[in-house]
């Protein structure tokens, strides 16, 4: 593959693509070919986006304004001007940025490094993240409120996932329009992928974005089942996202490979896996709620004629929302209202096609019908579907309400957004049925080309029950569990080890709450280590209005307990009404809780929980005064730059006296806004601290004090113990990597 960096080599082009989209699906006027292609030939610049909700978020905006665009402004790099970070226009409150200083660039200025080395800190602890700038845009127009039940169908890696989870904590007062921190919401976002790898990458980057609303689970989007809460209430959604599986070519100026690789049967491929997705979220959504539907690709068979027939299946129950008025600044085209099909059926006076970039040798039939006369009992008939086709009511389906985006139009990625209304009096999803206990046809007609477990023809799937994908055999789960699903040690059988109905085997730790009020508390290895588990939560001093019923481990309670999960009480009831093979639940929650041992043996009176800083703001309001300990700037300093710090090193403020006569445990450390010569703390920041006799520590790990350090004091005054340097340096490199 070509460096990304440096002058465009011939390697970044195809014939094919040029055809397919100049001259046979013209999606843009003549005179802006040239430009549209020089734009995908150049670097994509760098963008990265801030939550709205979140207490950092001023701060960073600040440092950002005041000290990074200052610094990097008037510079000049082998006589060329670098241009300093800008606000994207069109991202809501300006919290989006882009900048597009080159590689060399980043290596060899000094201004440079210090501006990654913070955006990487923060990017780490979830303060800032990295997305493409056309990436960000559908989960904006989905508009999610805290109360929301939102699907996020294909979901990893999950930066837009992060976004649904950030606007969940995020409350918008109507009349000033100032964003707030929420850090209990009572809606969910559920992150749903179908490769077990990938699901397992959003396991991993919800570390970034502590949530007990979150649920991640791996299964066929097209085949999602019908979730149950209590009662047996089907659980219905507010908001869906459908980012579906796509040919990618919005991605070519990142995914320089793509333009080896591109040909026009892989958009035709994919249209048939595209459209269930859809149908299959159209049936789960709330009458009065939204779904947007977007891939990076610009082929309107991936697009257009998906929604047409989404459209069309389900009349006069959801329109294309027009979206002009939504993220004004954005420059972006409207849907197109035609397209064609390249069949690959050669015109007669070509009789053979030799390139599909001879696109204008393909015989072009202006309906599926057309099309099926002309190749009957041909190979090619099964190729293509009757959703392919613009219908004939294409004009009246308001395709115009989607957004295009090509990269010319403002140096981003292509990409494609629509965002589509049920209306309230629809039919609701108890209406339909559930994929998984019933099979549901397409619209149509035939068997799609790809070769593909999921792309089955309607008959074949009738006569074989649905299946979802198949874990690799490395399946995550307790050593102490066997594959039968039994405890080896305690011989309890588990409930979430099943087989889904293709046949793959489910295996994952389960979800055991910690609640006195449990049924299954009558087990009696349970009744006791459950107790043991409550006295832990209550050694926390969390007050009554805490929910600890939504407590849970991964595993049967044993004395092996490590880390003890918190979701709220949707997160649970879903867990708590479905089986968990059936909803292939991979995670929830947040880690709130880790043991500490206080003692060398491992006896039960010598452990104790403590709280976590991934769970710190959601439990923060549920706790005691008398386990917060206030501290000044200086103390933090301390608290950061030594690991284990005596209170008697701790001279400045009251911490160290009020902190000396509190028992040994698990303390949270608030500290509020202030100034000192060295550093300015815009936010009261809190935080974990764990108190022995004689001294205390921040429970936080090094990419979370080097974070804050460079927030607070413009540098990093962290402890860096010597295992944990290099991946701080990695993390540079792979940003490096990424530019
Ligand atoms: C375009 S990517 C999603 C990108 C993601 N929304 C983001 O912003 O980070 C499409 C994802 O869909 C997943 N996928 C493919 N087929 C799927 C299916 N049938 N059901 C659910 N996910 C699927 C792929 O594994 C891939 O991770």
């Amino acid at each position: 593959m070509p460096e990304r960096e440096g002058e465009w080599t011939t390697d970044w082009a195809n014939t094919k693509f040029e055809a397919y989209y100049r001259y046979f699906q013209k999606i843009l006027p003549e005179e802006e070919w040239d430009t549209f292609m020089e734009y995908m030939r150049k670097t994509l610049p760098t963008t990265f986006r801030l939550p709205a909700g979140k207490l950092t978020t001023p701060t960073i905006v600040d440092i950002i304004a005041t000290v990074h665009i200052p610094h990097l402004s008037g510079i000049e790099f082998e006589g060329e001007n670098v241009d300093p970070p800008r606000i994207l226009p069109w991202y809501p409150r300006g919290l989006g940025y882009e900048f597009s200083a080159p590689k060399r660039v980043l290596r060899k200025l000094p201004e440079m490094k210090e501006f990654h080395q913070f955006l990487v800190y923060q990017t780490e602890v979830g303060n800032v993240s990295r997305q493409e700038a056309v990436s960000m845009v559908p989960p904006l127009l989905l508009d999610v409120q805290p109360h929301h039940v939102v699907l996020d169908a294909c979901a990893s890696p999950g930066s837009k996932t992060a976004q649904l989870v950030e606007a969940l904590h995020t409350r918008i007062d109507p009349t000033s329009g100032d964003a707030s921190f929420v850090p209990f919401p009572s809606g969910i976002v559920i992150a749903n992928d179908s490769e077990y790898t990938r699901a397992q990458l959003l396991v991993h980057q919800s570390a970034r974005l502590p949530t007990p609303s979150l649920m991640v689970t791996n299964l066929d989007a097209s085949l999602f089942p019908t979730l149950r809460t209590e009662n047996g209430e089907p659980l219905l959604f507010d908001r869906i996202l459908c980012d579906v599986p796509c040919s990618g070519d919005g991605t070519l100026r990142k995914n320089v490979g793509i333009w080896k690789k591109w040909n026009v049967g892989d958009g035709n491929g994919l249209h048939s896996l595209q459209l269930r997705i859809l149908l299959r979220a159209m049936n789960m959504l709330r009458p009065g709620g939204k779904i947007v539907y977007s891939t990076c690709s610009m082929n309107p068979i991936e697009n257009e004629a998906v929604l047409a027939a989404a459209l069309n299946q389900h009349p006069g129950q959801y329109l294309l929302a027009p979206t002009s008025h939504l993220l004004p600044g954005l420059i972006r085209r409207p849907g197109l209202a035609s397209w064609k099909i390249a069949t690959g059926v050669p015109s007669k006076e070509a009789e053979v096609l030799t390139d599909e970039g001879d696109l204008n040798n393909h015989q072009d039939f202006d309906s599926y019908e057309a099309y099926c006369q002309a190749t009957d009992g041909g190979e090619m008939k099964v190729r293509f579907h009757k959703s392919m086709w613009p219908p004939v009511n294409v004009s009246e389906l308001g395709l115009e309400n989607c957004l295009r985006i090509y990269p010319h139009l403002q140096n981003t990625g292509g990409f494609f957004v629509a965002l589509m209304h049920k209306l309230p009096g629809s039919p609701e999803a108890t209406s339909f049925p559930d994929p998984t206990t019933t099979s549901v046809d397409l619209p149509g007609d035939s068997v799609p080309e790809r070769d593909d477990s999921v792309l089955k023809s309607p008959t074949k799937r009738a006569a074989s029950p649905p299946s979802q994908p198949p874990l690799p055999k490395k399946a995550k789960m307790s050593k102490n569990w066997n594959s039968k699903g039994t405890n080896a040690k305690s011989g309890m059988v588990i409930g979430s080890i099943g087989t889904n109905p293709g046949g793959a085997v489910f295996k994952e730790a389960p979800f055991t709450f910690i609640s006195e009020a449990d049924p299954l508390l009558q087990e009696s290895l349970r009744v006791h280590f459950l107790q043991i588990a409550i006295s832990f939560l209550k050694r926390l001093h969390l007050n009554s209005s805490f929910p600890s019923a939504n407590v849970f481990v991964r595993h049967p309670p044993t004395d092996f307990m490590k880390t003890f999960y918190f979701c709220n009480s949707l997160v649970k009831s879903v867990i708590l009404h479905n089986p968990l093979e059936r909803i292939r639940l991979v995670s929830a929650g947040v880690k709130a809780f880790s043991r500490q041992d206080m003692g060398p043996a491992k006896s039960l009176p010598q452990l104790a929980l403590r709280f976590t800083n991934e769970g710190i703001l959601t439990v923060v309001d549920f706790v005691d005064d008398g386990v917060k300990v206030h501290a000044d700037l200086e103390t933090l300093k301390s608290l950061l730059s030594m690991q284990f710090p005596l209170l008697d090193q701790l001279t400045s403020g009251s911490f160290a006296e009020s902190t000396r006569s509190k028992p040994t445990g698990s303390y949270i450390v608030a500290v509020k806004p202030g100034k000192t010569d060295d550093g300015v703390l815009r936010h009261t920041l809190i935080l974990p601290l764990w108190k022995s006799s004689t001294s205390v520590s921040l429970m936080v790990d090094k990419q979370g004090k080097s974070a804050i350090s460079l927030q607070v004091f413009g540098k990093d005054v962290s402890v860096v113990p010597k295992t944990e340097e290099p991946s701080a340096k990695n993390q540079i490199g792979d940003l490096e990597d990424e530019l």
